[in-house]
This record gives structure tokens, C-alpha cells and sequence, in this order.
């Protein structure tokens, strides 16, 4: 009989980390080198702050695995509770809390019972973690993104997993074959969110698609177009940096640059003009309320716009349009099993995702890191952390 299965619930699991507050993690001064081992994280705050701190090193419980995280990427999505405080009205930044989710790592011990895990092994770690319990729908019928009672690092009330030293529960972590580096590893969780959305849009061979947005998510959904047989591939973005990068990495890809003033309308006639003719899938990575227009107006009767972006609240869309061409309007929220898929993807060297890293910090540098991330004058795409 297996004894792995967590039987608290994820509160239980999850309170230390939790209510982790001031005096449990002590905020370093300026300037102040913290020890080689120290557990230190990149922690944002109600004041728009981002700052270390140094958090004990914690020890694993039953189920749990203590991992040293090895590379954790910047999601904008971190950028975001640092710079704004918030996404939408239900993800808040109340107090300090600990950022980064897309990371991968080294087991460095494990708790009672853990028998899949031993200490070296390389992992994924899957950046949500569901609460499992056989009384939850969204756990019980796979779709467990939709758990209520979801622990997702960097999202308050969770620190994050840009830290050194990281609980997990053993079933949500994902083993690295020996050819996928940790960077690699933690490109998987921005890559699940886009292998979500090819997923559930149904993407088939030889697909005309659009890709609006050339950040990081529309360049991992431009990666799984590509793999997954889409031809031609139009992608979109309002800096002909974003797309000269586009281009480099998928060279196929064909590009246009969206002006600001133009309308949809008219950027859908360049977008249908860079295909030879009007497109079957849109995967729509800005949220952008006009970007969603253009990708509705560059569809052909019968497409589908699959939006992957977060944006304003409230967002009026061509209702009569859509109508009049049976084009359906899909969304994304994060992601459920995609993680095997994805590190298979880039083990069998469908998807290459490390172009995507242009810039490299240590974990003491992490404050820098963000603000790397954060001005676009630097033309970042995915910065990393590597401890
Ligand atoms: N649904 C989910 O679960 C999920 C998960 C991760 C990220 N996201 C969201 O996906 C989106 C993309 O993430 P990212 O990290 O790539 O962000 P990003 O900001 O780095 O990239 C967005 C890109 O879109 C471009 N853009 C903005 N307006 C545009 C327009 N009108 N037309 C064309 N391009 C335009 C920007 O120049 C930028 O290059 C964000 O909204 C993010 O919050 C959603
Ligand atoms: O990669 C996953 C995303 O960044 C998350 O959904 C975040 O935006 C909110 O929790
Ligand atoms: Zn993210
Ligand atoms: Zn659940």
C-alpha cells in the first residue's frame, strides 16, 4: 500500500507557507549579502516593493519533497503583482509574497513515505498544485485548474517557488529526462500554458493560425503551432523587435507589425494578406480587448479565436460578426496535465525553447533580474534565475 498520498488538505500542507510573515522571513537590508545557503526569495509587497528575504529552510513533511530550486523563469504575471498588486479583482497582493512559479529542481531530501523521489533526481515543478480530494469535481474529472482550493505559487496568498529551498508534494513534481536542462524545465510551465490552449482549440495539421502578441506565451504557442503542423503561421505584435525575434526562432513565421491608430479591421486585411487569405485559428496572447477584434476580423466562417490573454475586465467583442460566421470565442486558464506533454516535447526536440532566455541572473540578483524584466528598453524575453 502506497503511503504517499497527502492526506491533509492543501491548507494544512500549505499553512506554514502561507501565513509565512514578518518575524518568520526578516527582509535583508540594502546591499546585504546573505549567506551561501541562506533560503532567501524575491518577495513583492502592497507598496509595490520587491525586495529578498531570508525564510527558514524548511523540512519536509509526509508526501512532501524538499527541492533546491535550480532555475526559476519571470512570468509577467510576477511582474505584474509587483508593479500593479493585483490581477483582476480575486488575485490581490495584501502583503508580502513571494514570487516566481515557472521553476525546476534538485531533490535534496525527501518526507515520510515518499518512495518516487530520491535525492539528485531533476524536476519540473508544477507550479499549482490542486487539492486532490476525491470530493472536488474539478480534481476528480482531470480538470484541475479549476480546483478551488488551488495552491498556486506567486499568486496570493502563496509564495513563490523563486526561492532556494522549496516544499512540494511528491505528486506534483515532473522528472527531467538527463537532456532537459532545469532551464529548459521551468520553460515548461509557460509552455503548458500554450499547450493548453493548442490543445483544447483543436489545432490540426496544416492549420492557417494567427498569433497575436510575440511575448513569451506567443512565442511558446508559435513553437507548438509550428510542431503541431500549423501552415501558414501569421504572428502580430506592435515592436518589430518582438517579431524580428518571432522570426528567428521560427523562421517560417510570416509577421506583421500591428500600428497603433489602425484599425482591426485594417489589421486584419494586412494579417489576411500575410496568409493568402483569412485564418481557421487565432491563439490570442494580450488580452488586448483591439487585438481580439483584429483576431475575430482575420478569421474565416468557422474559426476560432482561443484567447490565452488577460486583460481589462470588461470587453465589448464584434457580437453580429461572430454571429454571421459561426466563429467561436474560447479561453484558457492556466493548465491541467500538460507538464509530461511538455517536457516529452522538448526532450524529443519537437519544441526548442531555449532561445528563448536572453538574459541570466543568480538568485542574490534577483531584484535586479526584475527590473530587467520589467523595462521593456531592454528587450528581454524570458529572464531567468539559476542557483
Ligand atoms: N490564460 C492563462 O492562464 C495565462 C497564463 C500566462 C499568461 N497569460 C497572459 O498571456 C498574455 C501574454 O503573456 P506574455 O508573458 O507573453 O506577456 P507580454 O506582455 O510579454 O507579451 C504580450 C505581447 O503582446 C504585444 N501586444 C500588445 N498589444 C498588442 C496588440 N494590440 N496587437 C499585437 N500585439 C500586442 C506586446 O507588445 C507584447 O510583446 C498576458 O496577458 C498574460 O497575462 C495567461
Ligand atoms: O503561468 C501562469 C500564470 O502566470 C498565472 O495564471 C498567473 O497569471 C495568475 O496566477
Ligand atoms: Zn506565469
Ligand atoms: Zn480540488
Amino acid at each position: 500500500m502506497s503511503t504517499t498520498t497527502v492526506q491533509a488538505g492543501n491548507a494544512e500542507i500549505y499553512s506554514p507557507l502561507k501565513v509565512l510573515k514578518h518575524p518568520d522571513f526578516r527582509i535583508l537590508a540594502t546591499g546585504e549579502t546573505p549567506a551561501p545557503t541562506a533560503n532567501i526569495a524575491a518577495f513583492y509587497n502592497p507598496a509595490h516593493e520587491i525586495h529578498l528575504v531570508e525564510k527558514p529552510k524548511p523540512k519536509p513533511g509526509p508526501g512532501q519533497v524538499l527541492l533546491h530550486v535550480r532555475a526559476t523563469g519571470i512570468c509577467g504575471s510576477d511582474v505584474h503583482f509587483w508593479q500593479h498588486g493585483r490581477i483582476g479583482d480575486s488575485m490581490v497582493v495584501t502583503d508580502e509574497c513571494g514570487s516566481g512559479h515557472e521553476s525546476a529542481g534538485e531533490v535534496v531530501e525527501v518526507g515520510e513515505g515518499v518512495t518516487q523521489w530520491k535525492v539528485g533526481d531533476r524536476v519540473a515543478i508544477e507550479a499549482g498544485v490542486p487539492c486532490s480530494q476525491p470530493s472536488c469535481d474539478a480534481c476528480r474529472t482531470g480538470r484541475y485548474n479549476a480546483c478551488p482550493d488551488v495552491v498556486f505559487f506567486s499568486t496570493p496568498p502563496f509564495h513563490g517557488t523563486l526561492t532556494r529551498w522549496h516544499l512540494h508534494p511528491a505528486q506534483w513534481l515532473h522528472r527531467l529526462p538527463d537532456n532537459v536542462s532545469f532551464e529548459e524545465g521551468s520553460l515548461c510551465e509557460p509552455l503548458a500554458v500554450a499547450l493548453a490552449g493548442i490543445e483544447r482549440a483543436g489545432l490540426r495539421l496544416g492549420d492557417p493560425v494567427l498569433i497575436c502578441g510575440a511575448g513569451p506565451i506567443g512565442l511558446v504557442s508559435l513553437l507548438s503551432a509550428r510542431a503541431g503542423g500549423a501552415e501558414p503561421i501569421v504572428i502580430t505584435d506592435l515592436f518589430q523587435n518582438r517579431l524580428d525575434f518571432a522570426k528567428q526562432l521560427v523562421p517560417g513565421v510570416r509577421t506583421v507589425l500591428i500600428k497603433r491608430g489602425s484599425t482591426p479591421k485594417e489589421q486584419a486585411e494586412e494579417i489576411k494578406a500575410a496568409a493568402g487569405g483569412a485564418l481557421k485559428l487565432a491563439m490570442e496572447c494580450t488580452g488586448v480587448e483591439s487585438s481580439v477584434h483584429t483576431a475575430v476580423h482575420s478569421m474565416q466562417f468557422g474559426g476560432k479565436v482561443f484567447i490565452i490573454g488577460v486583460g481589462k475586465n470588461e470587453q465589448v467583442f464584434p457580437f453580429m460578426h461572430l454571429s454571421a460566421n459561426e466563429i467561436d470565442v474560447s479561453f484558457q486558464y492556466r493548465y491541467a496535465n500538460q507538464y509530461p506533454k511538455a517536457i516529452r516535447l522538448v526532450a524529443g526536440g519537437l519544441i526548442d525553447v531555449k532561445p528563448l532566455v536572453t538574459h541570466r541572473f543568480k538568485l542574490e540578483d534577483a531584484v535586479s533580474a526584475f527590473h530587467v524584466a520589467a523595462d521593456p528598453a531592454q528587450g528581454a524575453i524570458k529572464v531567468q534565475i539559476q542557483d
